[in-house]
């Protein structure tokens, strides 16, 4: 073996480290990522880990319906996952096939569990490669009982749009400052302004190294993301709270927009980032650590926004993992812990003050039916539909509700999957 695939060996047993930890659990990724022995990597392998096993994420369907033509009996979890990675360099990644074979085989020698499978990743990785790369039909890139799920909401034509997203890798979208000069930032950053004003170039990586990122004009915010603080159209001196709030992408909004805000999270962890990110941007907001169902304190505000914990289907596009890691019991789970901080939220609004409850989630129960039960249940509380195109939310989103179903494919070049509705107090 050269130097040079030698080298590449601790980058992919990173990558190992990365897709195991996705698979085995929500959250798993960024867990596995921050963990001592992926951080002892150079930056560039620890780049080259990320990107390996984002790739595999994003693809892992078809490479395992791949793979089930290969495989006689399930290998150890190891041996799978090389076999993976080894097809996700060949097929997504324009490694030479000679060095995702070589590497494959090296690592599964390296270790107890999958020495004895060197022969067998030789040989499938080989197999896989006389094949060609794995058919991409939109229904195999979703784990099966997701894509049902999405075909039991939508149809099959619109299941398929969400689904074939799962295969691209998306652009960065920027929230700017109100007064920044767009149109001078979108040519700086080659990249162009979505409606609602969101800037989105194709550029990746480190953010912090772009032009203006000191100078605190912009954030990387999702433009779908995005919408749900505009629904609310603070005004300078109204008072608003963000729940649910860290990293903070919506508190920066609200209080950009001049509101008098207060952000809430149970995770003081998370909370560091949002008083980060305030820094930078030069702005101000209360910061508090809290249970938002449970957080004692009797003030009511203008505004309150409601970001709930969920399932997070939607963000698949920039979190691969979440659609492998998602078990199907998940969702029922979420959805009492989002009624409970429903109620909690609208215990929070002024009379005539305005709620906006939103989820990152592509499931209906998470959203549509969250809703309904929660106008059920609270006859001070009325719907206050949202009008077409509002806050930068593509056309196509609208129900006839007048609430948002936002889908991945609903803006050309995607944006995150997301529900929001808007409420207000009687
Ligand atoms: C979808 S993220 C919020 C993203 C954020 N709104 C933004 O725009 O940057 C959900 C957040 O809810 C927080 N969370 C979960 N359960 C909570 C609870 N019971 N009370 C307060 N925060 C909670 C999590 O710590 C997490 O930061």
């Amino acid at each position: 073996m050269t130097q040079e695939l030698n080298d590449g060996l601790p980058a992919r047993e990173g990558a190992l480290a990365l897709i195991d930890a996705a698979l085995s659990r929500r959250g798993g990724l960024d867990e596995a990522a921050s963990a001592n022995a992926f951080r002892f990597l150079e930056p560039r392998e620890r780049a080259f880990a990320r990107a390996l096993a984002m790739a595999a994420l994003r693809h892992l369907g078809p490479i395992d319906r791949a793979l089930a033509g290969k495989l006689a009996k399930e290998p150890p979890p190891r041996v799978r996952n090389l076999l993976r990675l080894g097809a996700t360099q060949a097929f997504f990644l324009e490694v030479p096939a000679f060095a995702a074979v070589a590497t494959s085989v090296e690592l599964a020698g390296a270790n107890k569990a999958s020495r004895p499978f060197k022969g067998l990743v030789n040989a499938v990785l080989r197999g896989l490669l006389r094949d060609g790369p794995p058919s991409a039909e939109p229904e195999h890139l979703a784990p099966p009982w997701l894509y049902a799920r999405w075909v039991g909401a939508w149809g099959k034509e619109t299941a398929d749009a969400v689904a074939a997203q799962i295969g691209f890798e998306p652009a960065t979208d920027l929230s700017l400052k109100p007064g920044a000069d767009a149109e001078a930032l979108a040519a700086e950053l080659e990249g162009e302004i979505l409606p609602g004003g969101t800037l989105r170039t194709s550029r990746r990586g480190d953010v912090s190294a772009w032009p203006a990122f000191e100078d605190g004009v912009w954030w990387v915010q999702d433009a779908a993301a995005a919408v749900p603080a505009r629904l609310l159209d603070v005004q300078p001196g109204q008072t608003a709270l963000d729940l649910c709030a860290a990293p903070g992408g919506k508190t920066l909004q609200l209080a950009a927009a001049g509101a008098a805000t207060v952000a809430v999270d149970r995770s003081a962890a998370r909370l560091q980032r949002v008083t980060e990110n305030l820094a930078r941007l030069n702005l101000t907001a209360e910061v508090v650590a809290a249970d938002a169902g449970a957080w004692d304190d009797a003030r009511t505000f203008d505004a309150v926004l409601l970001d709930a914990p969920c399932s997070a289907t939607g963000t698949f596009r920039r979190h691969p993992d979440v659609l492998w890691a998602a078990r199907p019991g998940d969702v029922a789970s979420l959805a009492a812990v989002q009624s409970r901080l429903l109620d909690s939220a609208a215990g929070r609004l002024k009379p005539g003050g305005r709620l906006v409850y939103c989820v990152c989630s592509l499931e209906p129960e998470e959203g549509e039916a969250q809703v309904e039960a929660f106008l059920a249940r609270r006859p001070d509380i009325a719907l206050d539909p949202i009008g077409p195109e509002e806050g930068g939310a593509p056309a196509a989103s609208l129900t006839p509700r007048g609430t948002l179903r936002i889908l991945p494919h609903h803006r050309e070049g995607g944006l995150d999957g997301f529900f929001a509705a808007r409420f207000v107090k009687r």
